[in-house]
């Protein structure tokens, strides 16, 4: 198969220049024929409950899309399809032009080469130093002599501000420290396409904002194509380029983050803006609540009286 296209190395180094994130994009330049994935009628079944009954999306190169929808719509799922970790019931995946589905083992772990990604579960090696940690994909993935491998871990290191850090072990870390080596480990390899499952869960407000900052540095440094799949809409509204809303097992909604925060439908609007209140309901579907109860003391009186007359 071809290779996704490559990147510089050195590129990383320059994501530590300031740009703020409002800065340097033009949401007005985004081109969705120029796609590096293109989903396309794609369906998923998890035993009875059918995720996804037919869902469309281009996810633009070289820009930042950020797939969104309530919780348990299947977002964490759909990075599972688009990475091959999952296989749909029916539509396709391409990566680059590469049918995911249809690759070898072989064709796919090179293809995951060309993909970072960093899940919100991701752990880092806690038996491994943080210079060690982001070196491991290196290791793995290239003969790459070990001075060129520190050269690039060092300098990966230093585009998220953590190369003084690089002798201290996982337990040693903050939270966002943390999450920042396995960005630093994610990008090791220069992907092509990196996907962020909930990158700011669980952040204080300022390690938040560094990761904000860092992911869109990052991304126009590197000119990385990058999904983020997050529940914090103000941040990842204010780096996305591009925005899917899910619900439902179909794309609801689609367009640039300005867009989205002008849509008049009341369910986009519940959710861009996350009122509680809207036609999105609150409760997972559930028989009559009075109805319900009303059964639980029948049973368990029933119970109860069986457990006398024995
Ligand atoms: N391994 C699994 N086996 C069975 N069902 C699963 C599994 N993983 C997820 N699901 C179900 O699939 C649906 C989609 O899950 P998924 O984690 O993709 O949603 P999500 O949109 O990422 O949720 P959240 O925003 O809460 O993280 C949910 O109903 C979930 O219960």
């Amino acid at each position: 198969m071809t290779e996704l296209p490559g990147q510089a190395a050195t590129a990383t180094a320059a994501a530590g220049a300031d740009a703020s994130p409002s800065s340097r994009r033009g949401s007005a330049d985004i081109d969705l024929d120029d796609a590096l994935i293109r989903v396309e009628g794609l369906r998923f079944t998890r035993g009875e409950r059918e995720i996804f009954s037919g869902i469309d999306l281009k996810i633009p190169r070289g820009k930042i899309t950020a797939i969104m929808g309530p919780s348990g719509t299947g977002k964490t799922t759909l990075l599972k399809l688009i990475g091959g970790q999952l296989t749909p019931s029916d539509g396709r995946v391409d990566i680059a032009g590469h049918h995911v589905h249809a690759l070898s083992r072989r064709e796919l772990f090179r293809m995951r080469r060309r993909m970072g990604m960093l899940f919100q579960s991701g752990a880092l090696f806690s038996d491994l130093s943080v210079f060690e940690n982001v070196a491991f994909p290196l290791r793995v993935h290239t003969n790459l002599p070990e001075a060129m491998i520190r050269d690039i871990v060092l300098i990966k290191l230093e585009s998220v501000g953590l190369r003084g850090a690089r002798e201290l072990m996982p337990a040693e870390l903050s939270g966002g420290m943390t999450r920042r080596v396995a960005l630093a480990r994610a990008i090791a390899l220069d992907p092509d396409l990196i996907m962020y499952d909930e990158p700011f869960a669980g952040q204080d407000p300022i390690s938040m904002g560094v990761l904000v900052n860092l992911i869109r540095r990052l991304n126009d440094a590197l000119g990385m194509t990058a999904v983020v799949v997050s529940h914090d809409i103000k941040e990842t509204l204010t780096i996305a380029d591009y925005v899917y809303v899910i619900a439902d097992g179909k794309v609801m909604a689609q367009g640039t983050p300005q867009a989205l925060n002008a849509e008049a439908d009341p369910r986009v609007a519940q959710f861009i803006h996350g009122k509680p209140d809207g036609p999105v309901p609150f409760h997972y579907p559930a028989p009559d609540f009075a109805g319900d109860i009303l059964d639980g003391r029948e049973a368990a009186s029933g119970t109860s009286q069986r457990g006398q007359s024995a």
